[in-house]
């Protein structure tokens, strides 16, 4: 019995775990579910703060059991997050790993955390957990933070509906979703939106204002248009808010209001826009998400203690599965077929 024991401590891992990129509702769920399932196995975690950031600079703390009690429903991450990248920081990484006598690590991001998470997986024991409101990462049918993200924006085009009514207005809802038109696609059937504009299909503000004016013409003197961040017109670019993020690339945003000019002098309608932002990322999970994100930090953690190094837990069905982390690396867009149906709801 004691030597069973000895042996089970000696096989107890130390596993480092971080967030990187956007928070999003759900991460606390899987440090939550790490940290339990390390525990039900004598594992130990050590939490990096703020993404790669913590790597870089030594910042770090254990994450005991009684640490975890009472954040399942709390929005953000407990260990803080950033865009920091440590890929030119090799050396760095490698001195972490040693001081902090790392057996594995766990990387919770996305695709630009799990890219860089892929890069060092040759070199350092990496499993990966992808997280994102976008859902705009491969190698998994949904990323936790998602249905969240739709349940808050469809709420909004809900309210929206009312007042727009009222006034006979067209009301624009810009939503997030960078290169990706899942947020607005989806938020914008379940809130009932007469026009859904996305990145993976450039639009004519012609048809927009055709499509405006048709409702007018059958009554009904106000419209909901709902645009993603990253769309575009066909003739026109990718609208930015003029600066970049620390890792160089524009930060989306603006379409909203370009429309706003162009449908109220197309339609001669009172037009108004409305930026969701990071209302979307903020807040409790719902309960989907919850149960996601927990049920891939389990298996993240499992697969650590595997040695399934390289890999990352993925919503595959209804399993929960491991594939290679280089899927996250791929971009996820909005098959055509699903815009085509998408149509039928519309105007
Ligand atoms: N091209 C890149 N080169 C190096 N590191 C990157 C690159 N893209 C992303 N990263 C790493 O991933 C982190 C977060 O990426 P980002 O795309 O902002 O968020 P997310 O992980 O949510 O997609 C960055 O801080 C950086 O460490
Ligand atoms: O946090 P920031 O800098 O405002 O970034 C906004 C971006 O982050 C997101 O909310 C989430 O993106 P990631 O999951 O890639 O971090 C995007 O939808 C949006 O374009
Ligand atoms: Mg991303």
């Amino acid at each position: 019995m004691r030597d069973a024991a000895v042996l089970a401590k000696l096989r107890a891992m130390r596993i480092g775990i971080l967030t990187g990129g956007g928070d999003c509702p759900g991460l606390n769920a899987v440090i939550r579910a790490v940290v339990r399932s390390a525990h039900l196995h004598g594992d130990e975690i050590v939490g990096f703060r703020d993404g790669w950031g913590g790597v870089l600079d030594g910042a770090t703390v254990e994450l005991p059991i009684e640490r975890v009690a009472g954040i399942l429903p709390r929005g953000g991450t407990i260990l803080g997050t950033s865009r920091r990248s440590a890929l030119e920081h090799r050396d760095v990484v490698r001195r972490r790993f040693e001081e902090q006598r790392l057996d594995g690590f766990i990387a919770v991001g996305g695709n630009g955390t799990l890219f860089a998470a892929n890069e060092l997986a040759g070199e350092f024991p990496i499993v990966g957990v992808p997280k994102t409101i976008d859902n705009d990462i491969s190698g998994t049918d949904r990323t936790f933070g998602f249905d969240t993200a739709v349940h808050i924006a469809a709420a909004a085009i809900d309210r929206l509906h009312t007042t727009a009514e009222s006034h006979y207005r067209n009301l624009i809802v810009e939503v997030m979703g960078r290169n990706a038109g899942w947020i607005a696609l989806h938020a914008g059937l379940a809130g009932g939106a007469d026009v859904i504009l996305v990145p993976e299909r450039p639009f004519d503000v012609a048809d927009v204002a055709a499509r405006v004016l048709a409702r007018r013409g059958r009554g009904r003197g106000f419209s909901i248009i709902v645009v993603a961040e990253g769309a575009t017109a066909k003739d026109g670019e990718l609208v930015t808010k003029g600066r970049t993020d620390p890792l160089g690339r524009p930060l989306l945003g603006g379409i909203g209001h370009w429309l706003e000019g162009e449908l109220e002098a197309r339609t001669r309608a009172e037009t108004r826009v409305v930026v969701l932002g990071h209302v979307q990322r903020g807040g409790t999970a719902t309960a989907y998400d919850r149960v996601l994100a927990s049920r891939m930090g389990q298996r993240a953690h499992l697969a650590v203690h595997e040695r399934r190094f390289g890999t990352m837990a993925a919503l595959r069905g209804p399993r929960i599965e491991l594939v290679p982390l280089a899927e996250a690396t791929v971009p996820n867009l909005v098959p055509d077929e699903e815009l085509d149906l998408a149509e039928a709801f519309l105007g």
